[in-house]
C-alpha cells in the first residue's frame, strides 16, 4: 500500500461485464479497491471479489456497510470521515461493527482511512452529512487531525464525482508526517491523473470505469510513467 500510484474503485452496485473487468485487473494499476456509498450488499460484494480474484491484482474491501463485509480480501480499508454532520460516520458505524467483530477480527488487515469530503453533491457528502463549507485552513486542520492526532495510514481527499482542486490537495500532502495522501474524483483523463499524481501519493480512479473504459485504462501508464 505505501507504493501504490494507482488504484481502481470498482463499485459492487454497478454492472461490469467480464471483458471490462479482465482489461482493468491487468491493466498495470496497483490495486482494485471494491466500494461505493449505496447499495452495497455481502452478495454482490461477495460476487464482485470472486471475479476480481481470477487475477493477481491485489484486491481491497472499501467497508461502507457492515453487512456487506465479507472475508477474503486482501486488506479492509475503514473509512472515517472527518467532516461528517452525522457522528454515526465517525465512530457510530464502526462502534457496532466491532462489537460484532472486535473480538475475532485481525487488526492487520484493517486500514482507517481518514475522509475529507468536498463534493456536496456526492452520494457520500449526502449521506454523511458532511460539511463541505471549508476553507484550506479547515482541511488542513482535519488532515492534521488524521495524521497528527489519529495517526490514520491513509488520508483521503473525497471529491467524488468532480476533479478536485489540486493546489489543495499539495498542500496536505506537504503538510503529512507519517500518512499516505489517497486522492479520488473526476479523473477521466490521463492529464486529469498525472496532475492528480503530482499532488496526491496515490490517485483513485473510479466512474470513468462505467462512463468510458478506454479513457480509465488510460490513466494507468499516466501515472506509472511518473514513478
Ligand atoms: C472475519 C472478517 C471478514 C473480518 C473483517 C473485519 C472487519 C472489516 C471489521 C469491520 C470493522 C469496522 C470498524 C468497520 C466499519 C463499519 C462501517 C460501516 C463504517 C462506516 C464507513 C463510512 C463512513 C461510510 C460512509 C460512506 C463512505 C465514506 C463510503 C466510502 C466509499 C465511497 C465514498 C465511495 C464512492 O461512492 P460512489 O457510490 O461511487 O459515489 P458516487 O455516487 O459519488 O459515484
Ligand atoms: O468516481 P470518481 O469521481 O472517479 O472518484 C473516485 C473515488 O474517489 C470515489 O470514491
Ligand atoms: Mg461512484
Amino acid at each position: 500500500m505505501e507504493e501504490w500510484k494507482h488504484v481502481f474503485k470498482l463499485d459492487p452496485d454497478r454492472e461490469i461485464g467480464d471483458e471490462a473487468l479482465e482489461r482493468i485487473c491487468l491493466s498495470g494499476t496497483d490495486a482494485v479497491m471494491v466500494g461505493g456509498s449505496s447499495g452495497v450488499t455481502f452478495d454482490n460484494t461477495v460476487d464482485l471479489l470472486a471475479r476480481i480474484r481470477r487475477y493477481e491484482v491485489p484486491c481491497v474491501l472499501e467497508v461502507s456497510d457492515t453487512e456487506a463485509i465479507v472475508p477474503g480480501f486482501d486488506l479492509f480499508m475503514i473509512p472515517i470521515v472527518l467532516n461528517a454532520g452525522d457522528t454515526q460516520w465517525i465512530v457510530g458505524r464502526h462502534q457496532q461493527a466491532l462489537k460484532e467483530y472486535g473480538a475475532i477480527l485481525d487488526w492487520d488487515e484493517l486500514v482507517p482511512e481518514g475522509y475529507i469530503i468536498l463534493n456536496g453533491d456526492s452520494t457520500a457528502a449526502k449521506l454523511t452529512e458532511a460539511d463541505v463549507r471549508l476553507d484550506a485552513k479547515d482541511v488542513e486542520a482535519y488532515a492534521r487531525i488524521a495524521d497528527r492526532l489519529f495517526r490514520c495510514p491513509i488520508i483521503y481527499l473525497e471529491y467524488s464525482g468532480v476533479f478536485g482542486d489540486m493546489e489543495l490537495v499539495g498542500r496536505v500532502k506537504g503538510l503529512l508526517s507519517q500518512s499516505r495522501l489517497f486522492y479520488g474524483g473526476g479523473i477521466d483523463s490521463p492529464e486529469k491523473a498525472r496532475e492528480a499524481a503530482k499532488a496526491a501519493h496515490t490517485v483513485v480512479v473510479g466512474n470513468v470505469v462505467y462512463d468510458d473504459l478506454e479513457r480509465a485504462l488510460a490513466t494507468v501508464p499516466a501515472v506509472m510513467e511518473m514513478r
